[in-house]
């Protein structure tokens, strides 16, 4: 039996790769220490894992910014507009790979960056590949190889991670009609034969092929891609020891198809999709090896390892010892780096967690633990060996304490829930009739402009955060300081003109751990970074309990900032949904339940702020959309019971308060009529960087109420001009009836500059301007026509 991970969180424990990147963006380092930073980090990843009892360690899992841009770029699967970046002599290689990643604006060059959306149902973003028919592919970049040298140069012999050909297809966008992206498997076959070659020349030995599609639901000529890859593959590299990784999920109905490809292991997805199992072992070929995902690499739980030996046990009565592996369910990317550095956490909720590097550890107990000579007899009861007796039992300890944990269940909490009734999830009337009354009082222009709450998170505020939670501030001297960022940011909007204004989120480290430090039955870490895209992290708060809101979180800031301005200023909330997505949650209920209880805290604040005047609620649900099962057989029961939620928690005011709600990094087509049965008076959503395409299942859906289409994109430095939004915007505005449409940026401002966001907004204001003139002079000519 051998261990083996998927990834190792690439990210650095302390952050490492953030700072050397924008340290790197910012002119202050060098190409070099940039690169010494990642060497370190790769350096230090394989030697925890070493040192923590993996057999087959990863490489390849490290990224500068994201792992399917690397294989795009390790393809050549560069667009075309991003050529002249690359013929600057003063730009290398890694210039044009964080050019895609980010947008290039300099020396003469205004080039956008490319799309990026989540990765399958988690809080990390992919830059999507780009692909046109009939597309040939070249090996442009080797770091698959020299990361495989480097190890091996360090005295560590890796099993490099290459996301498989036909994922990498599935994942790309196709950017004109007429083919699909699979139909570029036979180009695209020949420059992973190159690399595979490469590696073998340099001593490989196994090979882990990425296929997450491999758990969704696959059409017959993905499939037919799946055969003939793996296929070709065997053929052409017989003695190559091939593991193909399929995670997020069980196989379901492509089970029997996944077990018959010629590949050496199969490695399965054991905690989403335990179920598989007796079948898989049933099914199994004689030759293929397993590697069981057992330990959850997308929660922070400690496993539970009486339940893990059962099925080690189940398997090993079926398949020989050399063929089991022992994995996390997915790559380790999704969890924190390590839970030794928490000195902070409440001991007994430390007690029942486990971050990347313990799962390590977890692994290899595991392996121990499942020797012929120990496992029978731990499971029934009289182990062998004071060693692994007592791992097992301090285990088995963690894992009651938690079940029996009076920190957990709260009768009052449950109680509530019980006493919800059908009239909370709906507003007193349909929206036309709100929508009049609110127009009244409202009095908002054509084309309102707004944003979508946060604005620029400078180094100061991050720092006066630091000083506050570290004492070398008072809390007054906190307050004043957050006071002043949000007058200047109210005088700001007030100056560029923006129609319904925000506080600015300066309070706030995170729209989701921000809340969680305020609520009950959550816990926050200190070090518990988790990549979302590129250099940017989030601290995922974990939800251990019951959740209450002990009392309001946001009535102070959204008052301030409404005493500044004669304007409407927003209060801003993240939904329930949200909230439950972006945390690590807890497994000892369904998660409806959890999100219902968060949702009935968050109807507790906007009935707050509406009873201190508020008008306009936003409550942000980003993360419904990614929140969908990755299989649409699942999507309904999901679907009820989240926007259900989301009801629950916006649906207790009045028909004067307008909801607004935003969503990013969302396709609505397969889900329009449940985002119209949240019934939000106003919704923003991303929409520039697909130049609007999303908007045309809001069309024909004849989405009824209000919408904020994002007209420029955020994540990127590059400023719009005016004349481009317009563009956006009539577009918007073929589809959409003009008196329905916000004008608003893709999603909130934290991570720009203060330049480029002044900058941004003032052209984003003019482009309204535009707009509202060009509707005048529609209407006169209108007026005029029909008149004659
Ligand atoms: C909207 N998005 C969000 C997602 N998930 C969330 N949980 N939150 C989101 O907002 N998913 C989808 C998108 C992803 N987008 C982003 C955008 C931006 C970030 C981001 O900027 N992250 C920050 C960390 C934010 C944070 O928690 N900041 C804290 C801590 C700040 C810090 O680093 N402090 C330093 C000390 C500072 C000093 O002394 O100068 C330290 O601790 O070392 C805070 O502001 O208090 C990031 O830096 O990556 C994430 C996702
Ligand atoms: N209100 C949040 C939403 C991000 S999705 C923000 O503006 O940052
Ligand atoms: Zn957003």
């Amino acid at each position: 039996m051998q261990t083996h991970n998927l990834g190792y969180p690439r990210i650095g424990s302390q952050r490492e790769l953030k700072k050397a990147c924008e340290n790197y963006w910012a002119g202050k380092i060098s190409r070099q220490e940039l690169f010494q930073r990642g060497n370190e980090i790769k350096l230090a990843n394989w030697t925890i894992q070493q040192d923590n009892g993996i057999d087959l360690i990863p490489s390849n899992d490290f990224s500068y910014y994201d792992h399917v841009l690397d294989m795009a770029f390790s393809l050549g699967a560069i667009p075309e507009r991003y050529h002249p970046v690359i013929l600057d002599k003063s730009n290398a290689e890694i210039d044009l790979y964080f050019a895609m990643a980010r947008g290039y604006q300099a020396k003469g060059l205004d080039i956008k960056a490319m799309e990026m959306t989540k990765w399958f149902d988690t809080n990390y973003h992919y830059i999507v590949p780009e692909f046109h028919k009939g597309q040939t592919f070249k090996l442009f970049s080797t770091k698959i190889i020299q990361e495989f040298a480097e190890a091996k140069l360090a005295g560590f012999k890796t099993k490099p991670v290459i996301l498989g050909p036909v994922s990498f297809l599935l994942l790309g966008k196709e950017k004109e009609a007429g083919f699909d992206s699979i139909d570029l498997i036979d180009n695209l076959l020949p420059v992973y034969f190159q690399i595979l070659e490469k590696l073998i020349a340099h001593g490989v030995e196994w090979v882990q092929f990425d296929e997450p599609f491999l758990a969704l639901d696959l059409k017959e000529k993905e499939k037919q891609a799946f055969l003939t890859t793996y296929s070709k593959i065997k053929k052409e590299f017989p003695h190559l020891k091939t593991l193909l990784a399929t995670y997020f999920g069980s196989l379901e109905e492509n089970l029997s198809f996944a077990v018959s490809l010629p590949v050496c292991c199969l490695h399965v997805d054991l905690v989403r999709g335990v179920d598989q199992l007796a079948e898989l072992l049933a099914k199994k070929p004689q030759n293929l090896s397993l590697s069981l995902g057992i330990i959850d690499g997308r929660n922070v739980w400690k496993n539970d390892y009486r339940k893990s030996l059962t099925l080690i046990q189940k398997v090993k009565s079926v398949v020989a010892n050399d063929q089991v592996f022992l994995a996390p369910s997915c790559s380790l990317l999704h969890s924190p780096c390590d839970l030794d550095s928490e000195s902070t956490l409440d001991t007994s909720i430390k007690s029942w967690l486990s971050f990347a590097k313990q799962k390590l550890n977890e692994l290899q107990d595991l392996k121990v633990l499942a020797q012929d000579s120990v496992l029978n007899k731990l499971l029934t009861g009289s182990p062998e060996g004071e060693l692994t007796a007592e791992t097992y039992e301090n285990n088995q300890k963690a894992i009651e304490s938690r079940k029996n944990s009076s920190l957990i269940h709260h009768q009052n909490v449950k109680q509530r829930l019980k006493e919800v009734n059908n009239s909370d999830f709906e507003r007193n009337s349909e929206f036309s009739i709100r929508r009049t009354i609110q127009r009244k009082i409202l009095n908002l222009p054509k084309y309102p402009t707004t944003t979508i709450g946060s604005f620029p998170q400078t180094k100061e505020v991050r720092k006066a955060r630091a000083d506050f939670k570290f004492g070398r501030i008072t809390a007054d001297e906190y307050q004043t300081f957050i006071q002043d960022e949000t007058r200047k940011t109210i005088s700001a909007q007030e100056e560029i003109g923006l129609d319904v204004l925000v506080h600015g989120e300066f309070e706030r480290n995170d729209m989701v751990e921000y809340f969680g430090e305020r609520l009950r039955g959550f816990a926050f870490t200190a070090y518990g970074w988790v990549q979302s895209y590129g250099s940017r992290c989030v601290k995922p708060p974990i939800i251990y309990g019951d959740v209450s809101r002990p009392e309001p979180m946001t009535i102070y800031w959204t008052k301030y900032a409404q005493s500044l301005t004669d304007k409407f200023v927003k209060g801003m909330l993240t939904g329930p949904v949200t909230i439950l997505q972006w945390s690590f949650v807890r497994d000892d209920q369904p998660r409806s339940q959890t999100c219902q209880q968060i949702a009935l805290a968050i109807r507790d604040e906007v009935k707050d702020l509406e009873s201190e005047g508020v008008k306009i609620i936003q409550i942000d649900e980003p993360a419904l959309r990614e929140g969908l099962p990755i299989r649409q057989k699942d999507w309904e029961s999901y679907l009820s019971w989240a926007i259900g939620s989301f009801k629950l928690s916006a649906s207790g005011v009045r028909d004067q308060t307008q909801i607004h709600t935003h969503m990013c990094y969302s396709e609505f087509n397969d889900i329009i009529n449940h985002i119209a049965n949240m019934d939000a008076d106003v919704i923003t959503i991303e929409c520039s960087r697909s130049q609007m395409e999303l908007l045309d299942a809001f069309a024909d859906f004849k989405y009824p109420n209000e919408i904020g289409p994002g007209v420029y994109d955020i994540h990127s430095p590059r400023i719009p001009s005016a004349n481009e939004m317009v563009e956006l915007l009539q577009k918007a505005a073929l589809v959409i009836p003009d008196q329905q449409l916000w004008v608003n940026p893709d999603c909130g401002l934290k991570t720009r500059k203060w330049d480029e966001t002044r900058k941004a907004l003032e052209q984003m204001v003019l482009a309204a301007k535009e707009m509202r003139l060009h509707a005048k002079e529609k209407a006169f000519t209108l007026n005029t026509i029909s008149s004659n």
